[in-house]
C-alpha cells in the first residue's frame, strides 16, 4: 500500500479556535489529524511490537525515581526513534512539524523539539488523574496524543477526562481514530478512564529545548 498524506500547512491545519481553546481551557482537539491508512499502519506496528514483546510497562516519576505501579497507570510503551523506519510514523512526524510551526507562530510557545512513544492500554487498565509536567523547570510544553482506535464506540471506555483550566466541568473525550488531543503539559489535569477494549495511541510531548537523549528507541 502506498502511504500518503496530503500535508497541510499550519493555516490550513487549524482553525482559530485551537489557540483560544488551548489558552482558555488548557486543551484542544484536532480531528482527522492523520488519515485512516496511516493510523492503520501505526496500529499494526504496535501489534508487531506486542507480538515481539517489545512494549514495556510504563513507569511513573522521574528517571531516578522510576516506579511501576499498576494502580496509577496500566499502559505499555515503546519510545519512537527520531529516524524510525516506520513510514507511517515518518508521515506523522512531518505533519507534526507543521503543527509546531503553527503553535510557535500563533501561540508563541517556543517549541524546539519533541519526544514520543507508542502506547497500548490492555483491557481493564487506566491512568489516574495527573498533570504531565511536575518539575518547575521541566521542558515539556504541550502534551499531544494521537489516537488509533478504529470504530471506537461508547462503552469501549478509555476516554481521556480533562479538567478545563477555566473551571468548567470536566470533559470526557473519545479516543477516536485519527484524533489528536493537545494539552498544556504543566497545567491541565487529565486521566484515562478504564479501558474496555484494547486502546492504541502515540503519546508525545513538545519541548522548549533540544534533546538528544529522550527521543531515542529504548
Ligand atoms: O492517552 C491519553 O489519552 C493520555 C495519556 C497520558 O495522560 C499520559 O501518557 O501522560
Ligand atoms: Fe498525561
Amino acid at each position: 500500500m502506498k502511504l500518503q498524506q496530503q500535508l497541510k500547512a499550519p493555516e490550513q491545519l487549524l482553525d482559530r479556535g485551537l489557540a483560544d481553546s488551548l489558552a482558555t481551557k488548557g486543551f484542544a482537539l484536532i480531528d482527522s489529524f492523520l488519515s485512516p491508512e496511516l493510523t492503520f499502519e501505526i496500529r499494526d506496528y504496535i501489534d508487531r511490537l506486542r507480538a515481539n514483546d517489545d512494549l514495556k510497562k510504563a513507569g511513573i516519576g522521574t528517571a531516578h525515581l522510576h516506579q511501576i505501579d499498576n494502580r496509577v497507570r496500566g499502559d505499555y510503551i515503546r519510545w519512537i526513534s527520531r529516524d524510525t523506519e516506520v513510514e507511517a510514523l515518518r508521515h506523522y512526524q512531518e505533519q507534526l512539524q507543521y503543527l509546531i510551526q503553527y503553535l510557535n507562530r500563533y501561540c508563541f510557545l517556543g517549541i524546539k523539539d519533541y519526544e514520543m512513544h507508542t502506547t497500548y492500554y490492555p483491557v481493564g487498565t487506566h491512568y489516574e488523574k495527573h498533570i504531565d509536567q511536575l518539575q518547575v523547570n521541566g521542558k515539556r510544553v504541550i502534551s499531544f496524543i494521537l489516537y488509533l482506535n478504529e470504530d471506537w464506540q461508547t462503552g469501549d471506555g478509555g476516554e481521556i477526562r480533562v479538567y478545563p483550566l477555566d473551571g468548567s466541568d470536566h470533559e470526557d473525550l473519545a479516543p477516536k481514530n485519527g484524533r489528536l488531543a493537545l494539552m498544556l503539559s504543566n497545567e491541565t489535569p487529565h486521566e484515562v478512564l478504564t479501558v474496555n477494549k484494547p486502546r492504541y495511541s502515540v503519546t508525545g510531548w513538545m519541548l522548549n529545548q533540544f534533546t538528544d537523549t529522550t527521543f531515542v528507541g529504548s
